[in-house]
């Protein structure tokens, strides 16, 4: 379980993170989704204290995760695949980790194994891996204290899509047996297929959360019509705001039936009238990263 309270960090008078709270349930994986810059990194680092929070708390299974006994026991972070000391062998890193856990070394190839890094790799120096490579063993050392909660930032970065369709499964198979997944991602892709809950966020600030049923359900209705020059006209003449997809479409937040009077009172040919949702989360996330009315439409 993780429980995000009102989380704000402040970097001069620039709001990173502005009053973020959320989640994480046992058996559930959480996306945590936002454009560069959304605040997503600084989150989970609060969270795992490594940055002080300007105001807020955050908790791990009840404790702040500065108070847990041997941390990694509890809770499995990557935050950097990149942080690892590139002199070592992939051995080397899990074996002194589990040292520093109390855990029988005997253990380390077992967890090179579960993430597929094979006898080679782990004789190899990290500054010899590959990206992907590196969040394998992040990985192997973020389950190497068999925890119930993992927190993980951008972790399919570098995957390969073999890669990326593993780690859904891995990820999948640790939330099914009661763990607490915490998973950030600025593809929303990658998240779509493997979350249960989302948090989106935009400029510091949870912009929606809920089930991914939910949050697709909610996710306003996608219009086209032959002309598209038209079709704007026809919108902000009807006072309905909207962000247009990269295909021509573009997504209103009002009914369908509210659009189609309003093209039909225009005589506008429509060629596609639907929710947004079944156009997947990557439109929601664009719409609720447009732009600040949209963000109120949701609140
Ligand atoms: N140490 C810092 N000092 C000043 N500003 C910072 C610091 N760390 C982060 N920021 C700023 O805070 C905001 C949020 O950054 P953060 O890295 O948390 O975003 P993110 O969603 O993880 O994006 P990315 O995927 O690009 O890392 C950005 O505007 C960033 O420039």
């Amino acid at each position: 379980m993780i429980t995000v309270e009102h989380l704000t960090k402040r970097y001069g008078n620039h709001p990173a993170v502005d009053n973020v709270s959320f989640t994480c349930e046992p058996g559930t994986v959480t996306g945590f989704l936002g454009p560069n810059g959304a605040g997503k990194s600084t989150t989970m680092r609060m969270i795992c204290g490594l940055t002080p929070p300007t105001a807020g708390t955050a908790t791990v299974s009840g404790v702040p995760y500065r108070r847990l006994g041997n941390p990694g026991r509890h809770v499995g972070v990557l935050l950097d695949a990149s942080a690892q000391h590139a002199g070592r062998t992939g051995r080397e890193v899990l074996s002194l980790a589990a040292l520093t856990m109390g855990i029988d070394t005997r253990e380390v190839p077992k967890a090179l194994d579960r993430v597929g890094l094979n006898a080679t790799a782990a004789k190899r120096r990290v500054r010899a891996y590959s990206l992907g490579m590196r969040q394998r063993l992040g990985l192997a050392l973020a389950l190497l204290g068999d925890p119930a909660v993992l927190i993980l930032d951008e972790p399919a970065n570098g995957l390969d899509p073999e890669g990326i369709f593993w780690m859904r499964g891995l990820l999948r198979d640790f939330a099914d047996r009661g763990g607490t997944v915490l998973l950030s991602s600025h593809l929303l892709r990658e998240v779509e297929a493997v979350a249960d809950q989302l948090v989106v966020i935009g400029g510091g600030r949870v912009v929606a959360q809920g089930s991914k049923a939910e949050l697709l359900a909610a996710s306003g209705t996608l219009v086209r019509a032959l002309d598209a020059a038209a079709l704007e006209l026809v919108l902000k003449r009807a006072g309905l705001s909207g962000t247009k997809t990269t295909d021509g479409g573009v997504v209103v937040q009002a009914s369908a039936e509210t659009i189609g009077r309003a093209a039909a009172d225009a005589g506008l040919v429509l060629v596609e009238l639907r929710p947004a949702g079944g156009g997947g989360l990557e439109q929601m996330f664009l719409t609720l990263t447009a732009g600040d009315s949209v963000k109120e439409a949701v609140r």
